[in-house]
């Protein structure tokens, strides 16, 4: 599904108003009566409900004056708080404004200087319905003065929060809030979702969302290309890999997993689990010599290389004993539990050089390449990065708060920069590719924020890229199943003490759930 920001949004209403010719009052009558089914919808056990509506002086504000009209007409008891200059409405919002008045629906109207008194509180508190129509996706400051006192005021005594198209003070891009921001109940957004409702902070504002038809053409939306995607449980099978009737093991890839070192058996075990139980038909682990006898005593199925080490960690000399396996190979998962060190960056450096099939690259691999980050230049293979915040800033020299201001504009500058995929891995992982291409990811739970998460996450998308998906679904694909498992597992165990594993377990639950064979 595709989600746009608040420019995207701003360009697809013009085009809809400008090039096909549907007035933008129709627009705004349409958003006004999806938000008003909703309402209707939500009180009807209340026989005369009290609504107040808030308007700024926008078009949010044009959609909540519309909104209390139909509320009035149907016999409710609707007040409009009206913050702003109602000569600086445009032009619909002035129509639906002028209505209101000639209905001679009771309005309160206040601007920056005006004094919140008594009535204005006991009216939000009498309230069965609070809409929130401040501000939409024009927000272009943050929210101070009177619409500060007002936002606390509608988070205290609100009773129930619905708000028009995005909750006031909430960036529709980034989701950032902007100084103070309404807690919604239900948002009904308008048209398509917009970002900044899917990722943190901003979507623990938005309560049930609700995606509203306005009657923008598909053309119009179509024309609009855009680049932001959310991955909708309905679209999933189409991006699973098939199994065949007549194939075997080969049909389904060797993934060359590349992990571990002395204390960090677990990493490697982890990757090629994953692998395995999205469906990989071979796995093959290299590992310091060693470890070789643990891993070979943890993992039934997979084949292990035992090579050259410095300590118990791979070395420059490795890449050459592990290179005839390449050849053999369809991806290679690299990084998870290699540990750091000079020999490590070498040997990261030597992989990517002379690797060609794509590769999948986590945790100590990134770190790797954070210190030589040159070692991206002139790819030949499609090259997937899994960082973490933390590891994504070490690879940009940014803060890790930095990144996670505008995660979906780190991702895009990275991927732009380096040719790579990305899945930048947090409460939203985000997924992008060399064009520009975005999918914030739905699934997942605070239950695995575990060890050796990360290290799964790796297998199962060099799985499914050995299974011939390519690698920018994979990663989607991968993330998505990932994060399902987790809340499989989450469900059958809860989010304390449910561990990499477990994660690991519901993986072909997961992909289960969504594949049809034909
Ligand atoms: N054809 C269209 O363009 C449609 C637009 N729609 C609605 O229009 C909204 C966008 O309308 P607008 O672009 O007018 O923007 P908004 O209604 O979000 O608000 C912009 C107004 O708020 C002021 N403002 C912004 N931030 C402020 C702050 N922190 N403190 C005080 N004032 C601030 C701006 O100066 C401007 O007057 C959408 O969110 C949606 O609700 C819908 O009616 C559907 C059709
Ligand atoms: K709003």
């Amino acid at each position: 599904m595709k989600v746009c920001n608040g420019k995207e949004m701003r360009q697809i209403d013009e085009a809809a108003i400008q090039k096909i010719g549907i007035p933008g009052i129709v627009l705004m009558e349409n958003a006004v009566l999806s938000v008003v089914k909703e309402i209707k919808k939500d009180l009807q056990n209340i026989s005369k409900p009290n609504v107040v509506i808030f308007c700024g002086q926008g078009n949010n504000g044009g959609d909540g004056l519309g909104v209390a009209r139909h509320l009035h007409n149907s016999g409710m008891d609707v007040t409009v708080i009206f913050i702003g200059d109602p000569l600086l409405l445009k032009e619909d919002s002035r129509t639906n404004f002028n209505i209101v008045d000639k209905l001679q629906i009771p309005k309160i109207i206040l601007n920056n200087e005006s004094f919140i008194d008594d009535h204005i509180v006991n009216l939000i508190e009498k309230s069965d319905l609070i809409v929130d129509a401040i501000f939409g996706t024009g927000l272009s400051k943050p929210v101070s003065g009177i619409f500060n006192d007002l936002v606390n005021l509608i988070n205290f005594y609100g009773e129930y929060i619905l708000s028009i198209d995005i909750p006031s003070g909430i960036d529709s891009e980034t989701g950032a809030i902007l100084g103070n921001a309404v807690k919604a109940h239900k948002t009904v957004t308008l048209a398509l979702p917009k970002s900044g409702l899917y990722l943190y902070p901003g979507t623990e504002y938005i309560g049930e969302l609700v995606i509203a038809d306005i009657g923008i053409p598909k053309e119009v939306i179509d024309f609009a290309q855009l680049k932001m995607n959310v991955l909708r449980e309905e679209e999933v099978s189409s991006f699973i890999p098939p199994r065949f009737p007549r194939s075997n093991k080969g049909t389904y890839g060797r993934v060359q997993v590349i992990a571990g070192s002395k204390g960090m058996t677990g990493a490697a075990a982890l990757t090629c689990k994953g692998a395995f139980k999205i469906g990989a038909g071979l796995v093959s682990l290299g590992v310091p010599k060693s470890i070789n006898d643990v891993l070979e005593e943890k993992l039934t199925e997979v084949i292990t290389i035992p090579i050259r080490e410095e300590d118990g960690k791979l070395c420059r000399e490795s890449f050459d004993d592990i290179k005839p396996c390449l050849d053999k190979a369809t991806v290679i998962a690299a990084g998870p539990g290699i540990g750091q060190g000079p020999q490590i960056i070498e040997f990261m450096e030597r992989l990517i050089k002379h690797a060609r099939i794509p590769l999948v690259i986590d945790a100590d691999g990134i770190n790797a390449i954070a210190k030589k980050i040159d070692m991206l230049r002139n790819l030949k293979v499609p090259v997937v990065l899994t960082p973490h915040p933390g590891e994504m800033g070490r690879l940009m020299n940014k803060s890790t708060e930095e990144v996670l201001a505008n995660p979906i504009d780190t991702v895009r500058e990275f991927c732009h920069k380096w040719n790579v995929i990305l899945v930048l891995k947090d409460a939203k992982t985000i997924v992008g590719d060399p064009d520009g291409q975005i999918y914030i990811n739905m699934t997942g739970n605070p239950g695995m924020a575990t060890a050796g998460s990360g290290d799964v996450l790796t297998g199962i998308i060099a799985g499914l890229i050995g299974q011939n998906l390519n690698p920018y679904k994979a990663a989607v694909l991968g993330t998505f199943l990932h994060g399902k498992a987790g809340d499989l597992a989450a469900a059958e165990l809860g989010q304390h003490g449910m561990l990499a594993g477990d994660i690991c377990n519901y993986v072909p639950k997961a992909i289960k759930l969504y594949y049809q064979s034909n």
